[in-house]
């Protein structure tokens, strides 16, 4: 399925126009046709259809939309994108929503496409689109664009119960939500024309260019596009087996698992002390109240007997609340605890406290876990809660992997004049071996055609996915490329990114079997951003989950280079500042062959391909390795 297909494009134009001196701003003329109409042509070819967002001139809206509705606020009163946004998200008969301000006729015509790419591979709701401005002198800042948003139609809900709060700031929505940040470099493709004056200057000034430049890299593909192209084509692993739960840590589960019982299957008390009658308890300005215990209530061997007015039972934590009973009071909290009586004040406990309900955890018949799950500790629990022993799982993934290179000296070997030691097969071991495949280790491939394309119709033999190492940049690499060509359909391209400029990405086919390759580049430090940035998220679409980014926003300690037009990961180290906040340091020489960087490192910084150099306390992105490298 087209992600085009999958999108319904939403223009907002429901607005006062107040800064526009109350004109409808969509129907403002501007280069021999309206703003909206601008609008529509980027969208439309983004989108399966494109619905508008108005309040006013509704004929006029609808002339421009064509055959698909205009859509006014469901709230009254203009309030602002939000309200457009749920009727958007109300109308939307396809699984995503793209929004955009009927004044942006600049929009990128790749917005829903690098959108999705980074909401897939940080497995978000939102994706929004991100900027660097830099107003006269002062320096370059993050701008966040929250009416170019690539949201989920699921989230209605989400959004009328924000609604009904009476809240209205979209950013403030958004806040509550898993979003994805995508730096877009063209910062006048989203700008929005909010004065008439500006309506004027823009007509005057040339359009910004639809696609971006890359000034630093041209021709290279931005990471999300390859991100996109890789998540699309792998799919899931079909194959499954039931597993006893303690083996199933770590594994990926196959189906959801419904909640056969109730959890907690009885309502029971959450402290030890008196299990009583609300009704029962001394009202304001009366006299304290004594109560009679009749009974004891352990967790394990609940007490039948039912209490009558004034009277209780001991009880305690997990034990069955008693019938009759709706609360329970801490025994510390009583006035006075005597031989087989309590005295409790006034306002001691509220009606219901300590009460646990049955089923407040898990509802019988309700999913207590989703499948697509990677099963950890807390899952292993949650399900043997439910009194299950036994899940499905998907089967491991088979990964093989090599290096390549005449240079390369396995341990244990001499090491020869020129030659280094293979390290990239060790990386690619333990991060593979982190992520849960099962690896197979092909060893060292020499530069030589034949026994390349024998290792790779081997791997393809016995495994799902093959990792190679070396070999993918320019010159070195052109009998690979031939090969490749041959035995299956493989990509190679070079990345607006450091390290890891260059990648091959494809298939590999025998006449029985095939496998996805990822080609990674030879010096050490590529090898692991690739296969963080590139394989992770792929191999665990195949492993039948997604994959999550540890994003977050950091200040560096110190100025940071960097060259505008590509994408550059830096290795630090994220630590809480003085003040609690995040900040982030980089661990020295930044060299793509340099590995001691990166043992010191517990996150990379990642450098935006918009951004120039980074000032000392300027906010940053972070990736955090999550333990996987
Ligand atoms: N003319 C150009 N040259 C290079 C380009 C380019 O665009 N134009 N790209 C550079 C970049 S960026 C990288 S990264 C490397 C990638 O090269 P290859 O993937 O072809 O890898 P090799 O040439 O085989 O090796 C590069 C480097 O890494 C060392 N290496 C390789 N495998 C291992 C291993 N298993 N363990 C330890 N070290 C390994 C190898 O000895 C080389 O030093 O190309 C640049 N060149
Ligand atoms: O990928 Mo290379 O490591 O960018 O130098
Ligand atoms: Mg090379």
């Amino acid at each position: 399925m087209s992600l085009k297909s999958k999108v319904t494009g939403l223009i907002l134009a429901g607005g006062r126009g107040t800064r526009m001196g109350r004109v409808d701003k969509g129907l403002q003329p501007f280069r021999g046709a309206t703003l909206v109409e601008h609008v529509m042509r980027r969208l439309a070819p983004q989108t399966a259809t494109v619905v508008i967002n108005a309040n006013r001139n509704l004929p006029q809206y609808q002339a421009v939309a064509g055959a698909a509705p205009v859509l006014p606020d469901y709230l009254d009163g203009f309030e602002g994108p939000l309200a457009g946004l749920q009727i958007g998200l109300q109308y939307c008969p396809t699984e995503l929503l793209l929004t955009a301000p009927c004044d942006s006729p600049f929009l990128p015509e790749d917005l829903a496409e690098r959108l999705y790419a980074a909401m897939l591979a940080q497995d978000t709701d939102v994706a929004l689109a991100v900027t660097m401005e830099s107003e006269d002198g002062a320096e370059p800042h993050r701008q966040t664009h929250p009416v170019f948003a690539l949201l989920k139609a699921s989230l209605l809900p989400q959004l009328d119960a924000y609604l009904d709060t009476g809240a209205r700031r979209m950013e403030s929505w958004f806040k509550s939500l898993r979003v994805a940040e995508v730096m877009f470099d063209q910062a006048d493709a989203f700008r929005n024309i909010n004065t008439l004056a500006e309506l004027q200057q823009h007509e005057r000034t040339p359009a910004p260019a639809a696609t971006t430049v890359r000034a630093a890299d041209p021709g290279a593909l931005p990471v999300a596009e390859a991100q996109r192209i890789i998540c699309e084509r792998v799919a899931p692993v079909a194959a499954t087996e039931r597993l006893a739960l303690r083996d199933a840590l770590d594994r990926v589960l196959a189906e959801d698992i419904i909640s056969p019982i109730n959890v907690p299957a009885y309502d029971n008390s959450a402290m030890d002390g008196y299990a009583l009658r609300s009704a029962d308890l001394p009202p304001a300005g009366a006299p304290d109240a004594t109560f009679k215990v009749i009974g004891i209530a352990y967790a394990g061997r609940p007490c039948a007997q039912v209490p009558q007015a004034g009277e209780c039972i001991r009880i305690m934590t997990g034990a069955a609340i008693p019938p009759g009973c709706d609360s329970v009071l801490p025994q510390e909290l009583a006035a006075h605890i005597g031989e087989d009586s309590v005295t409790i004040r006034h306002g001691a406990i509220r009606t219901g406290a300590n009460r646990r309900f049955a089923g407040e955890d898990l509802k019988a018949g309700g999913i207590a876990l989703a499948q697509g799950k990677i099963m950890r500790p807390a899952d292993l629990g949650l399900v043997a809660s439910l009194g299950i022993g036994e899940v499905a799982v998907r089967r491991k993934l088979r990964v093989a992997f090599f290096s390549t290179g005449d240079e390369l000296r396995s341990l244990g070997e001499p090491l020869d004049d020129g030659c280094v030691y293979d390290s990239n097969r060790y990386t690619l071991f333990g991060m593979l071996t982190r992520l849960g495949c099962d690896v197979i280790d092909m060893g060292i491939v020499r530069d030589d055609p034949a026994a390349l394309e024998a290792a790779l119709l081997d791997a393809c033999a016995n495994a799902d996915a093959i990792l190679t190492s070396g070999g993918v940049s320019e010159g070195a690499a052109d009998y690979t490329r031939d090969i490749l060509g041959r035995i299956g359909d493989v990509a190679f391209w070079k990345l607006a990114m450091r390290p890891g400029r260059p990648l091959a990405f494809g298939q590999i086919r025998s006449v029985t079997d095939s496998a996805w390759l990822f080609g990674l580049p030879g010096n050490p430090v590529a090898v692991m951003v690739s296969f963080y940035l590139f394989a992770r998220p792929a191999l665990l679409r195949m492993m039948g989950t997604q994959a999550t980014q540890q994003a977050m926003q950091a200040r560096s300690t110190a100025a940071i280079r960097k060259r505008p037009g590509r994408t550059e990961y830096q290795r630090g180290i994220v630590s809480a500042g003085a003040d609690g906040a995040p900040q982030v340091r980089l661990t020295g020489a930044q060299g793509s062959g340099i590995l001691s960087s990166m043992t010191e490192a517990n996150c990379i910084v990642v450098l935006h391909e918009a951004q120039a150099d980074i000032a000392a306390g300027e906010m940053v992105e972070v990736l955090l390795f999550d333990g996987l490298i």
